[in-house]
């Protein structure tokens, strides 16, 4: 506790309440402290007046080194500071420069310094001068400074003594020379009795315990995270993690170097603006009243569910509250100080986590009070940034015992032995951390504005998460609400953000949530999310690992639940990298047997990594066409499963894979049958967009059934598309699709089409998200999980080893090519010129290609639609110029193609009509296969649809005649 009572500054004491009591004890210091100040001769005075002047500059000069630090006025100790200045420039004149031989001043200082340290004598400057920065900067941090001054007293002592056992432990009456050229008498009083009592080497055994206690003291680094220190260490010189690396802002991330990148990207400095604001923060009501509307709009529609997912640090220690918790009256009497307590959950915040609950979100009753811990600062009185030490650092999470590998029998696929990847091909991501000095800055200069504009309200306490800390204001009674909203601008500037979210109130507290980024974001990894106990609780193969929340809890969600996903957001924003995280925790936790997936990337090098996994069940579709049927496979998949369904009486798929496992789901007699399981099927496609563009009505259509259906046939869509526009997510295809992860928006039109709310147009982008899982209106704040190249590699080339991808060969049926031809029959002459004319112009116009071709309306047409089939342009729009599909760089291969070449053998990417028979090809191929070998669960589905066509093969039970 610090016993210093700091004094305030009259203009920022105009605070009435709350701390009433410390501005009063203050004021009433300060006086006392002028008038004996004016008791002095004036001579005392000039001479104090000039030291000041000096210490002033020079710690304003020591204030600028690094990242600019402004501390109250009130407690500096320049003086100070400027003292230890000067005498470590005296010691390292005669140490270090030789000025020792100059007349009495070499002779005096030495003998002072060394004749008192000894050797170490040459380590006082730096010494001293460390003590200095910490008084010139950091002056209200006592915790701190008590600390570092313990340690460096202590390394002095240890570095002395070291000097003189290595000295040969000269007694005290030893000659003065001798006592200069070891430890001083310092060290000659702190070795000689001891090495009489234990012997030299364990004196110096001793003095060696003392130097690496005055270090750890100095790092504060406790003895159990030594080795974490270390391996940090270790992991930073290797770039594994790279907390506290810096790298220029702005940094263009590439490939794997990602990770690394998004830590240092900062715009928030946060004690710059606070010295500004003192500087010019004049009243800007009208300013702040203009923005309080649109901060009230926001704030009536934006509040976050925060209650929701607990906190992973399972062993956060259960007696926390006791060693943290310290009894708020008897604070009062001395100088209130943070206090990290820990906070219950509401009854509001309850009932939303039950919610969270039946949507499959990750949740551990028993750990919900850590999930609440908070920093506590409601006996914060505003006056400074307080020492981080009072608060220790979130307790390093000891690593949760690695998931035991899981080994299952394959029925689908043929009897194999299937091992899930291990998790440690996702490796753990750096610590987190509870509070950093970057909140305590915010903290100041959050409280700073408040007395500026003279706003009765406290920071009562924050809750970090890995990119933005949510900051809790509590008001004094009679405060409106309004007086803090309207001052959302002025927060921003304080604070040098311009992504300041304000909720009023946070859900479930009397209190107002402001939404800082944190200038020190933390990277969440996929790892992390998977290893956490909400993962692991359930061994649900659809569970996926989303992110971090706000108060650093991890988020897993189950996608069986949700049951169907929109993801938007602009590009760059991290789509793509949470559908990497969705596809990657799908293939660490489940089995081919358990979930298939089909995958759609119009983009072509999103999901490229996993072609091959056996999860697949056809090779990742490009093409749009293509997609737009496999759409249509999956309407006929659902079909069939509900038909089987029906037949056996059940509800949902999981009780008929039950029954069949359990041998209670049995083909009628006669049937040859054999009954398999349905795994869950996920179509992910990653550019909806672009299947729009190409078939909207059929996309829609095939979306809309899925959706309105597929739940309790164990199919589930996610829909990701950065065009989140009403012609791409249609009123139908949102009203169907309820779970919405909302990453960073280009507008508030957006951001309304994917929320129906606006708040993700000032999301931060780099996986800043917005998550409304099914059946909640508030949508949660989370950082998603980072999972690299590398790591996405490593567990795919795991997963292909253990089985190879069996496609299916009907999802996307062939397209004829041989019909195609004759289509085009003796056009195809003018079809390459339209071809042409239309991708290099990019123009799709009928009445273009009537001019430029000299061809009357109706040939005209034909060939328009002749380019429509090949995916050259999209849909007949009415009266405006079709879409052009194909890029002038695709050019020669569509051409290709139209004449029916051989474009495989060095071709670039395939064209949309070259990946269209390619695909068809392969699907062939593996269909080929599959008529080979056993049945799998997709084939029984199959046998129904065939049997329409086979009498034979009909059973006689199957009511939908297939
Ligand atoms: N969860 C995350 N954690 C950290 N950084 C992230 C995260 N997600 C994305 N990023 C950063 O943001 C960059 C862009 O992400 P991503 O490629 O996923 O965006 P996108 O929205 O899919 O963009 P596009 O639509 O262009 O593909 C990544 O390269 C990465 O550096």
């Amino acid at each position: 506790m610090a016993t210093r009572t700091p004094s305030k500054k009259p203009k920022a004491s105009g605070r009435t309440t709350g701390s009433g009591g410390t501005t009063k004890t203050t004021r009433t210091t300060k006086n006392a402290a002028a008038a004996i100040e004016h008791d002095f001769p004036l001579p005392v005075r000039m001479v104090r007046s000039a030291w000041m002047g000096i210490a002033r500059v020079t710690a304003g000069a020591f204030r600028k080194i690094g990242a600019d630090v402004h501390p109250p006025y009130e407690v500096r100790r320049d003086g100070t500071g400027l003292f230890l200045v000067i005498l470590a420039i005296i010691i390292a004149s005669v140490e270090w420069w030789g000025l020792r031989g100059i007349g009495w001043y070499g002779g005096f200082v030495h003998s002072v310094a060394a004749g008192t340290f000894g050797f170490m004598s040459a380590l006082m400057p730096p010494i001293l001068l460390v003590g200095a920065i910490r008084l010139f900067r950091w002056p209200e941090d006592d915790r701190a400074n008590n600390r570092v001054g313990i340690g460096l007293t202590l390394l002095t002592l240890a570095g002395s003594g070291i000097s003189h056992v290595a000295g040969g432990v000269p007694g005290i009456s030893a000659p003065f020379d001798e006592l200069w050229g070891s430890g001083g008498v310092l060290g000659a009083l702190l070795t000689v009795p001891l090495a009489a009592l234990i012997s030299a080497p364990a004196t110096m055994a001793v003095m060696i315990f003392l130097a690496l206690l005055s270090l750890m003291i100095l790092t504060a680094t406790p003895f159990r995270q030594i080795p974490a220190r270390f391996r940090n260490g270790y992991e930073r010189l290797m770039g594994q993690h790279p907390e506290g690396h810096s790298a220029p802002r702005g940094t263009e991330l590439t490939g794997e170097d990602h990770d690394q990148s998004y830590l240092y990207e900062s715009d928030v400095e946060p004690k710059k603006s606070r010295k500004k604001i003192r500087l010019f923060g004049k009243d800007k009501d009208a300013e702040a009243l203009a923005a309080a509307e649109a901060a009230a709009e926001y704030d009536r529609s934006v509040a976050y569910d925060t209650a929701v997912i607990t906190d992973d640090y399972g062993n956060v220690p259960v007696n926390d509250d006791d060693a943290y918790y310290t009894d708020a009256a008897a604070e009062e009497e001395t100088e209130p100080a943070i206090r990290p307590g820990v906070r219950r959950p509401t009854k509001d915040e309850r009932e939303r986590a039950a919610i969270m609950d039946s949507v499959g979100l990750g949740r551990e009753p028993e750990a919900d009070t850590q999930a609440m811990s908070a920093i506590d600062l409601s006996n914060y009185d505003g006056d400074t940034t307080s020492s981080m030490s009072q608060v220790p650092d979130r307790p390093a999470a000891a690593p949760l015992p690695p998931i035991p590998a899981r080994t299952e029998q394959l029925q689908l696929s043929g009897d194999v032995t299937y091992t899930l990847p291990a998790s440690d091909l996702l490796p753990a991501g750096p610590p987190s951390k509870q509070r950093s000095e970057a909140n305590d800055a915010v903290v100041a200069a959050l409280t700073d504005t408040l007395d500026q504009f003279k706003v009765d309200a406290k920071v009562t306490g924050f809750s970090r998460g890995p990119t933005v800390t949510r900051y809790e204001i509590e008001l004094a009674s009679g405060t409106k609400v309004e007086r803090v909203t309207a001052l959302s601008k002025n927060i921003s500037y304080a604070v040098a953000s311009s992504d300041v979210r304000i909720l009023s109130p946070i859900p479930g507290k009397s209190a107002i949530g402001i939404e800082i980024p944190n200038a020190d974001k933390e990277i969440v990894v996929l790892g992390d999310v998977l290893r956490s106990h909400n993962a692991r609780k359930t061994e649900h193969p659809m569970v996926m690992g989303v992110g971090k929340d706000v108060e650093g809890g991890f988020v897993v969600a189950n996608l069986a639940k949700m049951p169907h996903l929109l993801v938007a957001g602009a590009t760059g924003a991290g789509k793509s990298s949470f559908v990497n995280s969705m596809i990657t925790s799908i293939l660490m936790r489940a089995t081919p047997d358990e979930v298939r997936m089909v995958m759609v990337d119009p983009k072509r090098v999103e999901l490229t990594a996993y072609e091959g996994v056996p999860h697949l069940i056809t090779p990742i579709i490009t093409n749009p066409k293509k997609a737009a049927e496999a759409l249509q496979w999956v309407v006929r998949e659902m079909d069939t499963r509900y038909d089987d369904l029906a037949n056996f009486g059940f509800k949902h798929i999981d009780d008929f894979n039950k029954a069949v496992k359990n041998g209670k789901a049995v083909p009628p007699e006669g049937s040859k049958r054999i009954m398999k399981p349905y795994p869950y099927l996920l179509v992910i496609v990653d550019e909806l967009a672009d299947l729009m563009m190409v078939a909207p009505r059929d996309v829609e259509d095939s979306i809309v059934r899925i959706t309105q259906l597929a739940r309790a046939a164990g199919i589930h869509l996610v829909l990701a598309t950065q065009r989140p526009s009403v012609d791409v997510v249609t009123g139908l295809i949102k009203a169907n699709v309820p779970s919405r992860m909302a990453f960073a928006t280009s507008s508030v039109t957006d951001s309304r089409v994917v929320l129906d709310q606006p708040g993700a147009e000032k999301l931060l982008g780099q996986g800043d998200a917005l998550f409304l899982p099914m059946g909640t209106s508030k949508p949660m704040r989370v950082q998603g999980a980072w999972v690299t190249e590398s790591e996405i590699h490593a567990v795919v080339e795991h997963v292909k080893g253990q089985l190879k991808a069996e496609y299916r060969h009907d999802v996307a049926p062939e397209v004829q090519k041989k019909q195609i031809d004759d289509d085009i029959g003796d056009d195809l002459e003018l079809l390459l010129q339209a071809t042409e004319l239309v991708v290099t112009t990019q123009f799709g116009s009928t009445s273009m290609l009537q001019r430029k071709l000299r061809v009357g309306f109706a040939k005209a047409g034909r060939l328009m639609d002749l380019l429509e089939s090949r995916g050259v342009v999209g849909p007949s729009e009415g009266s405006k110029a079709r879409d052009v599909l194909v890029k002038p760089d695709d050019l020669p291969e569509v051409l290709a193609a139209m004449r029916g070449d051989d474009t495989s053998a060095g071709a670039p990417a395939p064209t949309a009509v070259e990946a269209a028979l390619a695909d068809n090809a392969n699907a062939n191929h593996y269909g080929a296969d599959l008529v080979a070998e056993d049945l799998d669960g997709f084939e029984q589905a199959t046998e129904y649809h065939d049997g329409a066509d086979d009498e034979g093969s009909e059973d006689a039970w199957n009511l939908t005649g297939r």
